[in-house]
């Protein structure tokens, strides 16, 4: 038999799920069909583990840092302890979130489907009719087409690992890269970075980016720049890892860091008339398929924006609104912050240098180095810089780069002052808790 449902929505991550709670909220009959764990990548095998494990490594890397400076003797990282920590958090997700949807009135499935020449979604023996449907399948690990490929790990599998191995090797140098290189190395594990050009995190500021790779070698990790892996074969308990240039080495475990693939194969998409291409589901400005009655939020779509978990809630929650009001003007995201959380961890929002190259008189770019700045000072920080771009006619940071331990909360308020128009006028009328990385504010424009 038929279930008919205002809104079926396949994926469970923060786009499914953000949708799923606008539209039931108002009333909608909605249904959410789930593959895998209920919760999606974000807090089952994405940002929010990540940053359990990184809680450890960052305490360490303060302390490092204070070392001489009122702190005596290191820490160490007791990984599978740290590991528990993080199971603690996650093994939980699937179960709450799942009960939080059945709470608000959403049908769950579990189960992969497929749209069908009908325009309904087959999940086994069930068949779900909708006036709309929503796709927020997200994306899964890319494993690089080589020789041995079957022994290439992915971050799946770091954020679940048992034990650290004692040397492991990452390949691609994008966030997951080096992400998962700053906990490893700071677990105590021997890392080997290994990317194919000379551009790695190339969504970032050039100048920024070649001070991260100083810091994060500075930090032990050992970086390859222009190296292509050709090979990763099994040697004993070990595994060869043979690059394009014709050097070998030995390592414990290999992850293959370099980039995702959109979750579409399985879709029949063709079925209802969708089309993709390799970065995902075109959509419209309205985030609406090829087909008018299907929409698709987050890591799946096709589109230039970074692929983050707030980006996709924010996709859910103006899907969720057209669906409501078929009349709203088209989609128009505001400024998106996103940071790699390394050690140190480096942030980007708004326009880059690179942006207003060509306009040179409208806009000035300052590139400060801030390590001597009480912010830095007093924790010991050795990598610390701000870059703003302001516009010269209304005196505003339009864009900003940061690089620093404290990277994370300053590039958030950089955020505010673009999105609200915030000039140093308006800065100095307010009063930010002192000292603080909020309170730095008003020395960049
Ligand atoms: C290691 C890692 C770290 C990250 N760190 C950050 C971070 O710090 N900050 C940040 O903002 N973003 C981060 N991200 C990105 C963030 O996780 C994603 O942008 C976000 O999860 C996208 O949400 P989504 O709902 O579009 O997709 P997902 O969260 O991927 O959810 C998609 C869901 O659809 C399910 N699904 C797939 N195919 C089917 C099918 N055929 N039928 C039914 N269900 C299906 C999947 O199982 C999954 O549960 C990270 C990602 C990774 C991998
Ligand atoms: N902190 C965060 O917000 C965060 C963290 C993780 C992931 N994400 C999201 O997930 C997406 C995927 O992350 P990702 O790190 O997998 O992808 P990515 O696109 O950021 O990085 C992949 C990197 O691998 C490189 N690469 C490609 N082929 C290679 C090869 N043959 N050898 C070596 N290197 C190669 C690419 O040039 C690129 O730099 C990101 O774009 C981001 O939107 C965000």
């Amino acid at each position: 038999m038929t279930q008919d449902y205002d809104v079926v929505i396949i994926g469970s991550g923060p786009g499914g799920n953000g949708a799923a709670y606008a539209l039931a909220a108002e009333h909608k009959s909605v249904a959410v069909v789930e593959n895998d764990l209920f919760g999606g990548t974000c807090p089952n095998r994405g940002c929010d583990p990540k940053r359990i494990l990184l809680a450890a490594i960052e305490a360490k890397a303060y302390q490092d840092h204070m070392l001489g400076k009122g702190i005596d003797g290191g820490s160490q990282v007791n990984w599978p302890d740290l590991m528990a920590h993080k199971r603690n958090y996650t093994d939980a997700v699937p179960e709450k979130t799942e009960a939080g949807l059945k709470a608000a009135g959403v049908t769950t499935y579990h189960g992969s489907g497929k749209f069908t020449d009908e325009g309904t979604f087959e999940i086994g023996s069930e068949e779900l009719s909708a006036r709309n449907f929503i796709i927020a399948t997200g994306q899964h690990p890319a494993l690089l087409p080589m020789a041995g490929q079957e022994n290439l790990l992915t971050s799946n599998d770091f954020l679940n690992l048992n034990q650290m191995p004692r040397d492991i090797t990452i390949i691609g140098g994008g966030y997951i890269g080096f992400e998962l290189s700053s906990i490893a190395k700071g677990a105590g594990a021997n890392v080997h970075l290994i990317h194919h050009n000379n551009r790695p995190l190339k969504q970032f500021d050039e100048e920024l980016v070649t001070d991260f790779v100083a810091a994060v070698k500075d930090e032990g990790i050992d970086v390859q720049l222009n190296t292509n892996v050709t090979e990763v074969q099994k040697a004993d308990q070990q595994f060869n890892v043979q690059t394009a240039d014709g050097r070998q080495f030995k390592t414990d475990a290999v992850f293959c860091a370099a980039g995702r693939v959109p979750n579409v194969d399985q879709l029949n998409l063709a079925a209802v008339g969708i089309t993709t291409d390799r970065h995902g589901i075109q959509v419209d400005e309205h985030l609406k398929t090829t087909n008018p009655k299907i929409y698709a939020v987050g890591d799946v779509v096709s589109e230039s924006h970074p692929k983050l978990t707030p980006k996709a809630a924010f996709d859910a929650a103006y899907v969720a609104a057209d669906i409501l009001n078929p009349s709203q003007s088209a989609i128009d995201y505001p400024a998106i912050p996103t940071v790699v959380y390394g050690q140190p961890k480096l942030a980007t929002v708004g326009v880059s240098e690179k942006d207003v190259q060509s306009n040179p008189d409208a806009y000035e770019v300052k590139s400060q180095d801030v390590t001597s700045w009480l912010t830095y000072h007093r924790i010991h920080d050795p990598y610390a810089r701000v870059k703003t771009i302001i516009q010269k006619s209304t005196h505003q940071v339009i864009g900003a780069q940061v690089m620093s331990s404290e990277a994370d909360s300053l590039i958030n308020a950089f955020t505010l002052m673009i999105d609200e128009k915030i000039d140093q006028k308006r800065l100095n009328q307010l009063i930010l808790a002192y000292p603080t990385t909020a309170s730095d504010l008003t020395y960049f424009n």
